[in-house]
């Protein structure tokens, strides 16, 4: 690992639960008494907890036949000010100040959002104050949601720059089949060029988890592809964040691509987020995908879909309505519109704000 590094530490809701449900503080003493050996040792550090359900689960009973999403609110509300509570008084006793900053996948959409977010965050890590991030449940629900935190997480690691994500679960990482089968061996190593894993990965969850291991696979390769190293550890082991910085660790890591620029990372997980289409000819195409670097200019467009703002992100299709990458529109949907196939028009979509998908 490098050193000093930026990184992102996820805490899955089966680290800070015991198996019957119950918050495990004792695995978050020791969590927290981790994270300020990293912290000590000059790295700086955002940390995504879940765990607001299960604290709440805890704090009030409700009656059971309340529905699911009415449940989830209520005990992610409610828990949310106890996980807090418990961190802060941990830290506290170690010295450090911590901040609480719960967001939705809204807050990743826009760009000036996605910014003030970032500034945010940054300005807690250069004053010493350790951020903690959850989703805001509360808001949150169905088509909202993010996937997991683990989502959270990865989008979190690639706002803030970051060297390193480290998701704790409660595996020592993605085995070659079911983790608690003896035959099973752990998966050290993921290559750059790993694309699936999922023949060996079940679709069993942890009890309290969300996503489950093959988005969690697919969440690590999607920021190791950005540049980020990656690294699935085990939770609940003693020691675990202290043999990570031994380079000891027992884990699997995946092996990051080239580091791409911030705004092409931002991009890169737009994928859901796009507020409009835009389909370009074969000569635009062939432009975009060639070694030099170029912008998107209205006389390669052919048609636009959606209305959008200066600064949403748009995705590109070709001809046939395959999708080529996404960009960061430079004007309005209105304005692209009155420039469509026209020569000598200002880019649609800046270089720099480009990002294309990589296709076999
Ligand atoms: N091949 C595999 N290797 C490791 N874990 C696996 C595999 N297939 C399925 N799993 C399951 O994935 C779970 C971890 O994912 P998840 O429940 O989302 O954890 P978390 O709550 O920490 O995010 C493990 O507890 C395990 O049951
Ligand atoms: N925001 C929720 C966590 C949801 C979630 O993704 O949990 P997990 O799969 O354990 O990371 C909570 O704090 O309970």
């Amino acid at each position: 690992m490098k050193h000093p590094s930026t990184l992102v530490i996820k805490i899955g809701s089966n680290v800070l639960t015991q198996a019957d449900g119950l918050p495990d503080l004792g695995r978050m003493e020791h969590l927290v008494g981790q994270i300020m050996q990293l912290l000590k040792a000059g790295n700086k550090l955002v940390l995504v907890s879940s765990g607001a359900v299960a604290f709440g689960r805890q704090a009030v009973s409700i009656p059971e036949k309340l529905n699911p999403i009415s449940k989830r609110q209520i005990w992610a509300a409610t828990g949310q000010v106890h996980l807090i509570e418990a961190y802060q008084q941990l830290f506290q006793k170690q010295g450090k100040s911590v901040a609480q900053i719960l967001v939705t996948k809204e807050d990743f959409r826009d760009r000036k959002h996605f910014l003030n977010m970032k500034n945010c965050m940054e300005g807690l890590m250069q004053q010493n104050i350790l951020p903690i991030v959850n989703e805001n449940d509360t808001v949150t629900i169905t088509e909202l949601m993010f996937t997991d935190n683990d989502e959270l997480a990865s989008l979190t690691a690639a706002m803030v720059n970051a060297d390193s994500l480290i998701l704790l679960s409660n595996v020592d990482g993605i085995f070659t089949g079911n983790p608690a089968d003896p035959d099973s061996k752990l998966i050290e190593w993921v290559s750059s060029d790993t694309k699936d894993l999922s023949e060996y990965i079940s679709a069993a969850k942890s009890s309290f988890g969300r996503g489950g291991m093959l988005t969690k696979f697919s969440t690590a390769k999607k920021s190791a592809d950005l540049g980020i190293n990656v690294i699935i550890a085990n939770g609940k082991r003693d020691g675990v964040l202290e043999e990570y910085l031994s380079g000891k660790l027992a884990c699997t890591y995946f092996e990051p691509k080239k580091k791409k620029q911030a705004p092409k990372k931002w991009l890169a997980h737009g994928a859901q987020y796009y507020k409009g289409e835009v389909f370009i000819n074969e000569g635009a195409k062939a432009s975009l995908t060639s070694a030099v670097i170029r912008s998107l200019l209205p006389v390669g467009v052919t048609r636009i879909e959606g209305e959008f703002s200066k600064g949403d992100i748009l995705l590109i299709r070709d001809e046939k309505g395959i999708k080529i990458g996404l960009g960061r529109a430079e004007y309005s949907s209105k304005s692209a519109v009155e420039k469509l196939g026209q020569k000598n028009q200002k880019a649609l979509i800046h270089y720099d704000y480009l990002y294309l998908f990589d296709h076999d």
